[in-house]
């Protein structure tokens, strides 16, 4: 087994060598369960399909953020964010009505058992050094572990019908693009392939999106400035949710907002989701001229990447949105020179193919929750930890206080 850390290796791992190496873990295990072909192609999320569904992402965001204050100003964030997103991921993605999960009610429990059987998992393997137990984590993902996927496989069945006879229907009113629909259109996927695609969104896509955004929100509790500022860059633009439009024209430039887009970035790199990729030798190959057998296993953490000192700078491990504005010391330009500084959604031709829509998510449902919301922790001397399951969010629960702005 080879820990591959440096920017320039992983360089040759993910993008010159990449034909040496096998399809992901995540994909592997959708195959092993015989739920999708292991030679499954995923076609990327194209930023032109993102744009498509904008307004219904920006409008879900909105109506989540506003439901929230008729319940109670403390929020278990942990809990929001993972039905959150999986709503949203229901309407912009399947094209569903906001109450869609209602008919799947053993759907959140479902992804939820997968992250605790990750929880167990952990509890049994803490005996073992920390990087042997994230790689055991990796490799008792096994066939067991696939029992949700039943249920996993019965929705996502029932959500490709569903778009599939919309199709066919005339469009009624409440019909939103969303991106099954666009991909119906194309033509292009099996129903397999397809129905492959839903999996991945329901199984992992939700997941990763929800544990960034929990980072994202004890990030600006943490930092209170931070709020203060992402607020004013949003509303001395002239925009807020008190408008007469409800806020919905705000969408249309809010990829634009430069403050914004350096605070998502900045958690995406402190906070990758995916704790490990897996890379295995399908052939004798090298990897900075070391020879590597047919058969070795490559592990890459994409934090090692993202904490980098020589890319980052000393303070690589601190928050500090500041860095990706031109003026910081590691700004986009720098860190562009090797793409593979960042590891955070991967590189190459196995990179997420949903980083477009998961920043976009990212985005509205920070701009829409930070100008609806002062948030702060419930109990601010509590200490928080990094799940060391395959997904990684923060563990207690997030629990946080929320003083809606007027
Ligand atoms: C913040 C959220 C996300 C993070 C950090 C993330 C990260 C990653 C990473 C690191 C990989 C490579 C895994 C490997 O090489 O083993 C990956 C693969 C993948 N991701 Fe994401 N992802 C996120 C959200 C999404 C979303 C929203 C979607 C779908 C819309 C998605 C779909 C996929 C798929 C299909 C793959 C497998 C690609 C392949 O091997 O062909 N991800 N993701």
């Amino acid at each position: 087994m080879i820990i591959v850390l440096g920017p320039e290796a992983i360089s040759e791992l993910c993008l010159k060598q990449h034909h040496s190496f096998s399809h992901s873990k995540t994909i592997e295990l959708l195959a092993e369960a015989g739920l999708v072909s292991s030679q499954i192609i995923f076609t990327g999320v194209h930023p032109g399909t993102v744009a498509k569904i904008s307004t219904s992402l920006w409008e879900g965001c909105l109506e989540l953020v506003r439901d929230i204050g008729q319940h109670t100003p403390t929020l278990n964030i942990s809990q929001w964010s993972s039905r959150s997103i999986l709503e949203l991921s229901g309407t912009c993605v399947f094209g569903q009505e906001s109450d869609w999960l209602s008919r799947y009610p053993c759907l959140l429990g479902s992804l939820d058992r997968r992250v605790a059987n990750g929880q167990v998992k952990k509890a049994v393997l803490s005996i073992f050094p920390r990087l042997i137990r994230s790689l055991l984590m990796l490799t008792l993902c096994n066939r067991k572990d696939l029992a949700d996927l039943g249920y996993l496989e019965y929705v996502a069945r029932d959500l490709l019908q569903i778009e599939k006879r919309k199709l066919v229907e005339p469009i009624k009113p409440s019909y939103t693009i969303n991106i099954i629909s666009v991909m119906l259109k194309d033509g292009s996927l099996t129903d397999e392939e397809m129905l492959g695609h839903i999996l991945i969104f329901l199984a992992g896509a939700s997941e990763t999106t929800s544990a960034t955004f929990q980072w994202m929100i004890l990030e600006l509790c943490r930092h209170t400035a931070v709020q203060t500022k992402l607020r004013d860059e949003i509303q001395s633009r002239g925009h807020s949710l008190s408008r007469s439009d409800g806020g919905k024209s705000l969408f249309l430039q809010i990829e634009a907002f430069p403050y914004l887009r350096a605070v998502v970035d900045e958690v995406l790199r402190l906070h990758p989701a995916v704790a490990l990729t897996e890379h295995e030798a399908t052939r004798d190959t090298t990897i900075m001229n070391i020879p590597i057998p047919k058969g070795t296993l490559l592990l890459c953490p994409p934090l090692a990447a993202n904490l980098n000192t020589r890319v980052w700078g000393k303070d690589a491990t601190v928050f500090n949105p500041e860095r990706w504005l031109s003026r910081g010391p590691a700004s986009q330009k720098s860190t562009n020179q090797n793409p593979c500084s960042n590891m955070t959604f991967s590189h190459g031709p196995r990179s997420c193919p949903g980083q477009s829509i998961a920043r976009k998510m990212l985005t509205c449902l920070t701009a829409a929750f930070i100008c609806q919301y002062q948030v702060s922790l419930e109990n601010p001397e509590q200490p928080f930890a990094s799940t060391e399951a395959v997904y990684v969010k923060p563990i207690p629960d997030l629990m946080v206080q929320l003083i809606e702005i007027t």
